[in-house]
């Protein structure tokens, strides 16, 4: 006979009261360790996300279901950033206004209990953060269908603060509508740039006539609804929750898979984590085939590159800098040599950091 829904019932009550003291116990630990922190440390680093990733990875490894290893990690991600909280209540700085992709990805690597600061340039984030305002910054740096963001990688160029995090968030945009628009009468569209740009077959095969209007951000296309009747926003969801949109279709990006990668900017080095990732700037005197003798180190000491840009340097016409991802941290044995084989041979570099690969 299957078991009455009752004494289900009763288990799990039973099992919340264990996990509610279980987690409760978690925390305590988790001050204890703030207290050993600040004992041992005159300027102490509460965020280390480097065991925060180690924590979650093994969540994955060891989950044996029903629930899957990401939901498991997710949970785990919201009780680590409760605990943190415990013992610094983070704040984080990110390429606003309210309901951008960025916040998404702000609350997706740091969970819930960070207060989330919107600024209204990227350089704003840099800045929040150098200044101390911010403890932490979020700003977007590549999408698998546009590419690049510029404006985060030549900001790297004068700012000394250090990558210390990744997070990638899968982007789904919708054709969203507010409470006074006319669909019938609709004759422009808005959002930003990019957005507009992963969207282009699929406006073009079903709004061929509606002008395109690029704002600075989705959630600033979501706002100008409320005052308009006959334009449509293209944003994500967080957006169309804030402003109180309806969603006239979902999911027109062009590709199914378009992500877009961000990273986490503060003061802090980064240890090992275990698998990690590190970004670094080279530049060199513009001579023929520069960028193969910058390349060739890695390739010898096996080393895998995730992302190679190059920008002007900025400081010369034509001359230009290399914007590298590889796989290790920069102190593992193998990235050290090519760093200093990079820099005997008279370039110069500049370390972005080491941080921990994605994990949720
Ligand atoms: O291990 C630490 O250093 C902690 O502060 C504990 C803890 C956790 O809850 O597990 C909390 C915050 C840190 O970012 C990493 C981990």
């Amino acid at each position: 006979m299957t078991e009455s829904l009752e004494s289900l019932r009763q288990k799990i009550d039973a099992l919340d009261e264990t996990l509610q003291e279980l987690l409760n116990q978690r925390a305590a630990l988790a001050h204890q360790v703030a207290e050993v922190k600040l004992a041992t440390d005159p300027n102490p680093v509460f965020y280390r996300p480097e065991r925060e990733a180690q924590v979650l990875r093994r969540v994955k490894e060891r989950n044996q279901g029903p629930l899957d290893g990401e939901t498991m990690a997710r949970f785990f991600r919201e009780i680590m950033s409760a605990c943190l909280a415990l013992e610094q209540r983070m704040k984080v700085a990110f390429l606003g206004p309210e309901g951008t992709f960025t916040q998404q990805a702000a609350l997706k690597h740091f969970g819930h209990a960070v207060e989330t600061v919107p600024l209204g340039a990227i350089d704003e984030v840099f800045r929040e953060v150098e200044s101390g305002a911010a403890n932490y910054g979020v700003v977007p740096v590549e999408n698998s269908t546009e590419g690049v963001v510029n404006h985060t990688l030549d900001t790297f160029m004068t700012s000394e603060l250090k990558i210390c995090g990744e997070v990638e968030l899968r982007i789904h945009h919708h054709l969203l509508a507010g409470e006074h628009t006319q669909r019938d009468k609709v004759t422009r569209v808005y959002s930003h740039q990019q957005t507009l740009a992963q969207c282009r077959q699929w406006l073009d095969a079903h709004m061929p006539g509606v002008e395109r209007i690029a704002v600075s951000s989705n959630a600033e296309a979501a706002r100008r609804l409320k005052d308009e009747w006959n334009a449509l926003a293209i944003a994500g969801e967080m957006a169309e929750e804030l402003y109180g949109l309806q969603a006239v279709q979902r999911n027109i990006e062009d590709r199914p898979d378009n992500t877009t990668r961000f990273l986490i900017i503060g003061k802090q080095d980064t240890p090992a984590s275990g698998n990690d990732k590190t970004s670094l700037m080279v530049s060199g005197k513009n001579r023929p085939g520069l960028l193969f003798e910058v390349l060739a180190p890695f390739r010898d000491q096996g080393i895998n590159l995730t992302r190679l840009e190059s920008r002007p340097s900025r400081t010369a016409n034509w001359s230009y800098v290399f914007f590298v991802d590889c796989e290790g941290h920069k102190e593992d044995g193998k990235l050290e040599t090519v760093l200093e084989t990079l820099e005997n041979a008279g370039n110069s570099i500049k370390l972005l950091g080491s941080y921990p690969k994605a994990v949720l």
